[in-house]
């Protein structure tokens, strides 16, 4: 065989390799045209090498973001390093469906791509390589790792029956905030709050209804606080509501909307309509606390004069200097 001929059977077998690689390839001139297309690409894409020969890419597939796709190709020009893209940059270059029978669940595919310079032999770069890996696999298992983690995260804060922080994750925020103050000394306020003669309602209309009305109220706190405050179930039926930046005078007033929103409140159980009443006690962090447990202990003794002084009303205890 001559030389000749040899260079023809090598460039055949390279060519037959690139065709058949599990990878797209494709070749882009500095107009951004399509020099090379191989199999993967066409049978991806469905467009065959000569619907896309010397095509502008961008004209081909117009979900390609032009300027930052030109500026990923104009860097490896002009600098003659390669780069690349992930998918957790962009999840993909070209808009591929997806057809692993595994990841049914992702209608397209995943990619992660390399940009190659290509040098002429007298060095130029006058085209690159774009070769692009199929990483939905990848991609979707690590997305479901990550919500399996979320998952469990929210497991571990949340109170089962109420879906409000639980008591650890809430007492672990209070200890976060009051670290806090020692250095900001922004204002924040602690509210206990415990419903009124429960054990009557268990009693009374049986433990389901029971749970019916911790509910009822976890809603209440809910819509009557800002979601940068955290709403905790203390215990049984005691609740605390860490109110983040917020002053006890201003803390009243989310007192006064929770207390007319449980009044307006009817927890509806079989044949029955419950109403309740809650007591509170509310304290400011202050500088006389050493740690979070005297604040929270503060908080726990308004809460107790409430009871003490006839239920169905707040407390406001605030500490001498
Ligand atoms: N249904 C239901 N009841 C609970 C739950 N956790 C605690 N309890 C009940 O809450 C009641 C608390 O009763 P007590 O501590 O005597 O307080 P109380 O009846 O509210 O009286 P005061 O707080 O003094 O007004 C008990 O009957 C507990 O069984 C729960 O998750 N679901």
């Amino acid at each position: 065989m001559s030389t000749e001929d040899q260079s023809v059977t090598e460039l055949h077998q390279q060519l037959s390799l690139l065709q058949n690689l599990d990878v797209g390839v494709l070749i882009l001139d500095r107009e951004y045209r399509i020099r090379l297309w191989n199999e993967f690409m066409e049978n991806h894409s469905g467009l065959l090498y000569n619907d896309v020969n010397k095509k502008n890419v961008f004209e081909r597939f117009p979900e390609l973001p032009v300027q930052w796709f030109k500026h990923k190709v104009d860097s490896v020009f002009l600098l003659k390093n390669r780069s690349f893209i992930t998918w957790e940059q962009r999840p993909y270059l070209f808009k591929f469906k997806s057809y692993r029978p595994i990841t049914g669940l992702a209608p397209t595919m995943y990619q992660n791509a390399t940009l190659l310079p290509l040098p002429s032999p007298t060095g130029r770069i006058e085209q690159i390589a774009i070769l692009i890996y199929d990483v939905t696999d990848t991609a979707l298992s690590r997305q479901e790792l990550e919500s399996a983690n979320h998952q469990l995260r929210t497991l571990s804060e949340t109170d089962q029956l109420t879906g409000l922080y639980n008591r650890g994750f809430w007492e672990n925020r209070l200890k976060d905030e009051f670290s806090r103050y020692a250095r900001s000394l922004s204002s924040s306020a602690l509210i206990m709050l415990d419903i009124d003669y429960f054990k009557k309602v268990n009693d009374q209309y049986g433990h389901l209804a029971g749970d019916a009305v911790l509910k009822n109220l976890a809603h209440i706190l809910r819509e009557a606080t800002r979601t940068t405050d955290y709403v905790g179930r203390y215990g049984g039926e005691e609740f605390a509501l860490l109110l983040i930046g917020t002053t006890a005078r201003k803390a009243q007033s989310v007192v006064e909307r929770i207390q007319e929103l449980i009044a307006a409140a009817r927890v509806s159980v079989d044949d029955y309509t419950i109403t309740y009443t809650v007591s509170m006690g509310l304290t400011e962090v202050h500088p006389i606390f050493q740690t979070h447990e005297q604040w929270i202990k503060m908080a726990d003794q308004a809460l107790y004069l409430s009871k003490e002084n006839g239920r169905n009303q707040m407390t406001l205890l605030v500490p001498d200097s």
